[in-house]
């Protein structure tokens, strides 16, 4: 049976087996019934049932439920076979395949993670191609992501934002120093990890290498900015995405960090372009006007972060989390419980796990779409 050749039922499930099956006509309603009783998730159960259950299988790791999808990946909840361990795979959407840019922008991030290891940037473990799929496996990051935050209405305090920002700017740096700028921080790409303690900076598709540029110049992101989202990049990065350089980032997190203290980015109204044209001629509003009650020096780093002039900002991603460390130990120190409630955030998506909601009848036989895009044959 092939639920048994891809190993995909929990080892403590087999015991059960023999007398299932013997109560089931055909492997197709044993899969349902499996994913009723949530031994297999929908996912499985969907790809199972469509005949593409080999594709469920990446490498060393069997893919559990889809967790998203970017510009240029889905992104899938696995978990390693042998080991158990849950991993997230990013595998290149399949209308990208056949796009130079899109490859490239996707084999960009999964050299660029290679050469990273920091507490405060995703891990990456993997890496390949399947068919005309290729493929990312990284560290699962449990979020929630800072936009998440931001879109459930809560405000968090002070301290845990001044936190993240300190930690986001630690794994800035460490991408700083092996040349390489993010290009693309915002709430969305700065996710949480280990109960909202750890911060982890994602998607590093549209990283900029100053050490081995592409062989195509910058052309491949010239509209980075408009890749990424305009309300979170640097004057610079508007002007000419080539220009963009270390400081670029901090412009982005501060931008970040502002949206996370006040409730709104620092420029607002108007178009996405109309605002991003702003901030070459503006200066942002002073965050101490949209939140007067800001610990003494605070808004100083805010506004030092979003200085128009690059070399206004700090001199490395480094002083600037050191800049913010005294806002952000106070609170940390006294915070043993979970940072992040997740549960008192009601926007918030409830991430896929193995013991997900039962898959309804009609989902059981939904076409799977991406399952037609992943492994061997679908090339
Ligand atoms: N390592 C990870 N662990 C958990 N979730 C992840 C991980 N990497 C990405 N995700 C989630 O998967 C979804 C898609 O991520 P992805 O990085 O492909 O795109 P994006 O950031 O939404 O968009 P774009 O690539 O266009 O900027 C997002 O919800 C993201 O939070």
């Amino acid at each position: 049976m092939l639920i048994d050749q891809l190993a995909l039922l929990a080892p403590e499930r087999c015991a059960d087996l023999d007398g299932l099956r013997a109560q089931f006509a055909c492997e197709e309603q044993l899969t349902a019934e499996f994913v009723r009783r949530k031994w297999l998730t929908q996912l499985q159960g969907r790809w199972l049932l469509r005949g593409h259950g080999p594709r469920l299988i990446v490498g060393s790791y069997v893919l559990v439920d889809r967790i998203g999808e970017g510009g240029m990946g889905q992104v899938f909840l696995a978990r390693h076979r042998t080991f158990g361990r849950p991993a997230a795979i990013k595998v290149l959407r399949p209308d990208r395949r056949d796009n130079r840019r899109g490859r490239a922008r996707f084999l960009r991030e999964v050299r660029a993670l290679g050469r990273l290891d920091h507490p405060n940037v995703v891990h990456a473990y993997d890496a390949g191609v399947i068919g005309r799929a290729c493929y990312l496996v990284m560290e699962y990051v449990p979020g929630p992501d800072l936009a998440q935050v931001i879109a459930s209405g809560e405000r968090l305090p002070v301290g845990h934002v001044c936190e993240y920002a300190r930690q986001a700017a630690l794994g800035l740096h460490h991408m700083h120093e092996r040349g390489l700028i993010h290009r693309d921080v915002k709430p969305g790409n700065v996710s949480l990890a280990e109960g909202g303690r750890v911060v982890k900076l994602l998607d590093v598709g549209l990283v900029k290498d100053r050490v081995a540029p592409d062989a195509d110049g910058d052309a491949l992101t010239q509209a980075g900015w408009l890749v990424g989202t305009a309300d979170y990049a640097s004057p610079e990065q508007v002007l000419n995405a080539r220009s963009v350089g270390r400081r670029s980032d901090q412009y982005a997190l501060g931008c970040t960090l502002y949206h996370l203290l006040a409730g709104e980015v620092p420029f607002t109204g108007g178009t996405p372009v109309s605002r991003a044209l702003r901030r070459v001629t503006e200066n942002a509003r002073p965050i101490s006007e949209l939140c007067p009650d800001l610990p003494t020096g605070l808004s100083e780093v805010v506004g030092r972060l979003l200085a128009r002039e690059p070399k206004g900002r700090f001199p490395s991603a480094l002083a600037a989390a050191e800049a913010l460390a005294p806002f952000a130990a106070l609170l940390v120190k006294a915070a043993d419980e979970t940072i992040v409630h997740i549960s008192t955030c009601p926007t918030l998506p409830t991430l896929p796990t193995i013991d997900g909601p039962a898959a309804t009848e009609s989902e059981l036989h939904e076409e799977p779409e991406v399952a037609q895009q992943i492994g061997p044959s679908a090339g």
